[in-house]
């Protein structure tokens, strides 16, 4: 048996995917359903913190609808994913009663993380729940999130609670035993990545894009995730979630699937919900100066060092940054409008009242609402 650390932190996160949930389509898989609850009452009698981030809405919506392929409008998929979530939902409660444990439902959309306030509330009701020993079943909120508001997979969803609750370990329960050097349905000699950093980017080489028939993830999501978690300093687990009791047995210590590491300094709270936000509202072009500024001397973003805006944004909201090359460096949050921007780009900060008749800040993001990507 080895011991590993990361498994060994209090909070965790247990994302459960769509194709293991649903045994690939045949419904809600009752009895594994109930063997995941079993493993995380005894992880929690342990002192052990979970929070369950669980797919399986839409196909279990399919199933009760009697359709056999997952539909491809969205009012269709939300329409599965509202008959379904009932279903999963009654299914969590009951065997986590059966567990003596409360269950609460938990449905996000993007828009709620996307905003600071909502962002800050979720997160308090979340630790709330987990003071008060009830399990959080997380979903997407699939019947009212549009293509805009979507996270799209539940990894990425995984991933952002786990840093929404500073979780020590994100585990990924799906249909393989880890992430492979290749995509192991197409190929039979494909090996095993047990561990790695989580920032290594040969690992998105591995995850080939193909998904199965009922998630929206696959592999490349999953990697993506971990190098989300890895934001808030928490290792991430991909593993089987049809190996007896794996949830137990990684909490032993036992090397299991693929673990990968977080190889960085976790972000300060503020720093990761700027780097969590999915869809920006503009792009700030820099030149080469400006990228230098940015990158090796850890400054704050000037509008001199500014060649072009696109998109049209706010003052305080998320923009990301990028170089000559149209390359993402960076995002932040931006002390001015996109219209004011373009007044100012390229000019020194004491023009800036002279141009728009009077000045906020000298910078145009300031080096502690900037994270370097
Ligand atoms: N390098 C890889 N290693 C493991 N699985 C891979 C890889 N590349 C692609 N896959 C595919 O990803 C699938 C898991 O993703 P998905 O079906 O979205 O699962 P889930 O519903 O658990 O999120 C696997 O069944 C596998 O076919
Ligand atoms: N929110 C959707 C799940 C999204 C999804 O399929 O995610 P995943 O299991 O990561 O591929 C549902 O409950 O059906």
């Amino acid at each position: 048996m080895n011991k590993r650390e990361p498994t060994q932190g209090r909070r965790w996160v247990v994302k459960i995917g769509s194709s293991l949930l649903t045994a690939d389509g045949r419904g809600l898989d009752h009895t594994a359903l109930a063997g995941w609850a079993g493993q995380i009452a005894r992880l929690r009698a342990a002192g052990k913190q979970i929070v369950l981030v669980s797919s399986g809405a839409v196909a279990e919506g399919m199933n009760r609808l009697g359709w056999k392929t997952r539909p491809s409008a969205l009012h269709q998929l939300q329409a599965a994913a509202a008959v379904g979530q009932m279903g999963l939902i009654q299914a969590y409660q009951d065997e986590f009663a059966r567990q003596e444990l409360l269950a609460a439902q938990v449905l996000l959309t993007h828009d709620d993380l996307a905003d600071r306030h909502r962002y800050l509330n979720a997160r308090s009701t979340l630790r709330a729940l987990l003071e008060l020993d009830a399990i959080p079943v997380v979903n997407e909120n699939d019947t009212v999130a549009s293509d805009e508001i979507r996270f799209g997979d539940n990894d990425t969803l995984g991933a952002l609670v786990a840093n929404l609750v500073e979780a020590d370990l994100l585990v990924i329960l799906t249909d393989q035993s880890g992430l492979f050097d290749r995509d192991p349905r197409q190929h039979a000699d494909a090996v095993l990545i047990a561990e790695g950093q989580a920032s290594d980017v040969r690992l998105q080489g591995y995850a080939a894009s193909g998904v199965g028939a009922l998630g929206r993830g696959g592999m490349a999501t999953k990697v993506a995730a971990a190098r989300r978690a890895a934001r808030s300093g928490a290792a991430t687990v991909i593993c089987a979630g049809r190996e007896p009791d794996c949830l137990l047995r990684l909490a032993e210590g036992e090397r299991l699937g693929t673990l990968l590491r977080p190889d960085r300094e976790p972000l300060v709270a503020r720093k990761q919900w700027i780097a969590s936000q999915l869809k920006l509202r503009g792009e700030i072009w820099v030149d080469a100066g400006a990228e230098h500024a940015l990158h090796t001397s850890g400054r704050s973003l000037l509008p001199v060092g500014v060649t072009e805006v696109r998109g049209e944004f706010a003052r305080g909201e998320v923009v990301s940054v990028r170089n000559p090359e149209g390359r993402e460096i960076a995002r932040g949050l931006v002390n001015y409008a996109a219209e004011e921007t373009r007044r100012i780009m390229r000019l020194p900060s004491e023009s800036i009242e002279r141009v728009l008749g009077y000045v906020d800040e000298p910078e145009l993001i300031h080096r502690d609402n900037l994270v370097l990507i």
